[in-house]
């Protein structure tokens, strides 16, 4: 077989690690996560369990959840020349690349970064996981001139992220289906943004540059970007009519409708889809607004009937968290901060069993 023909562009199907973090079985329609379904985990487990589960190799007991969520909250706080340092950026900035910035400027806190032993890096992931929410949040507070926002460690760590968010205490509901999100949202096997993580990783480079990479990734409108883009979409409209219209229109400029489409499920729906399609019934039935659902529901029969094609989870994500009150420039970020825990346990596999990543091309320049 030559070089070219073994070129696939995109590298659409191609193996490009063995892991034992996760599996996309599309036959079984499963999200395999450490040999579990996160379906089923997310019927009946939170985020934290997913957390340990993916870090530690198995769902915790009471105890060594506690421990956790204990870990977690004694990371809460920031060095506070992240914040003074996000204070510099122009207020233009996009949170994610205040996120970006901030996870970058910790490196230089880590006495031991050269230290990339299993231990060494399991502490870096729950000290990012701690940090993320705020770093996340009030990167976006200090872009848009608010005062910086303590986390409150008497709620529990999803619904202190939503809280230092709102500003408000989120009741049980709005906390369980935002811990849904990120649970969801925290692992799924080879996408763009853990692949770049696991190529910066490969070079022996440490978990701070890899996650910098990976924000840089997730950000793109064909990733993590998409859910911003969905509810800029669906903001274009108020009915079903109109944005039925603001669907066909952009299909007709043959523009990709954000939220549709996914490499791994192709013509399939997104199983987290489903999930936070429920979420969003629920938020519905409380508000007695169902206007975003009916919405939502239409793009998706436009796209089954137009193009064959089904909905990811940033679709559903977006009017969820619509409803639940964030600014729409935290989607991703919050996309990013849930998804710190799969890129933690990529990086440290990566470490753990590396081998540099450096492929060949297929030279179609000038003959020489
Ligand atoms: C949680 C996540 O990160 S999931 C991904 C979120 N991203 C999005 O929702 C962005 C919108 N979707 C897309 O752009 C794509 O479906 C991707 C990037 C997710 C997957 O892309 P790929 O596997 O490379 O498929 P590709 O972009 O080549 O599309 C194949 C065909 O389907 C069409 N297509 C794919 N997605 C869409 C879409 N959302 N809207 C309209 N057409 C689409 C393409 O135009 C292309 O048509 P063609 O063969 O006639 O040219
Ligand atoms: O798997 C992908 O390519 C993108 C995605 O859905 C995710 O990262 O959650």
């Amino acid at each position: 077989m030559t070089t070219a023909e073994k070129f696939v562009p995109g590298l659409e199907g191609v193996i490009a690690a063995e892991t034992a973090i996760s599996f996309l079985d599309t036959e079984q329609e499963k999200i395999i996560i450490k040999g579990r379904n996160l379906i089923e985990l997310s019927q009946t487990k939170d985020y934290l369990d997913v957390v340990h589960l993916l870090i530690e190799g198995q769902l915790p007991s009471h105890t060594e959840k506690a421990i956790l969520e204990a870990a977690l909250k004694e990371n809460y706080d920031v060095p506070s020349t992240v914040i003074e340092v996000l204070k510099l950026l122009p207020k233009q900035t996009h949170p994610m690349d205040g996120q970006r910035t901030g996870i970058s400027v910790l490196a230089g806190f880590d006495n031991q970064i050269d230290d990339r032993s299993l231990e060494a890096n399991k502490n870096r992931a729950y000290q990012l996981m701690g940090q993320l929410p705020n770093i996340t949040v009030n990167s976006f507070r200090i872009l848009n001139g608010q005062d910086e926002m303590v986390p409150n460690k008497d709620l529990s760590y999803s619904a202190n992220f939503l809280y230092m968010i709102t500003g408000k205490v989120p009741t049980e509901l709005e906390a369980a289906i935002f811990d849904r999100s990120l649970l969801l949202y925290s692992e799924h096997e080879m996408p763009n943004s853990t692949f770049t993580a696991r190529v910066i990783a490969s070079t022996q480079s440490d978990i701070y540059g890899a996650l910098t990479g990976a924000v840089a990734s997730l950000k793109g409108n064909l990733h993590g970007g998409a859910n911003e883009a969905v509810m800029y979409m669906l903001k274009e409209a108020s009915s079903v009519e109109e944005f039925e219209k603001v669907i066909y229109k952009r299909l007709e400029q043959k523009e990709k409708i954000m939220g549709f489409g996914h490499r791994v499920y192709m013509k399939k729906t997104d199983p987290r889809a489903l999930i936070m399609k429920e979420s969003l019934k629920q938020l519905c039935e409380i508000d007695g607004d169902t206007s975003l659902l009916e919405m939502c529901e239409a793009g998706e029969k436009i796209l089954e009937k137009e193009k064959g094609l089904y909905p990811n989870l940033d679709y559903y994500a977006a009017p969820v968290y619509y409803k639940l009150g964030i600014p729409i420039p935290l989607y991703t970020p919050i996309f990013f901060s849930a998804r710190t825990v799969g890129l933690c346990a990529h990086v440290i596999e990566q470490h753990d069993h590396n081998r540099l990543f450096r492929p060949r091309v297929n030279y179609i320049g000038e003959s020489y």
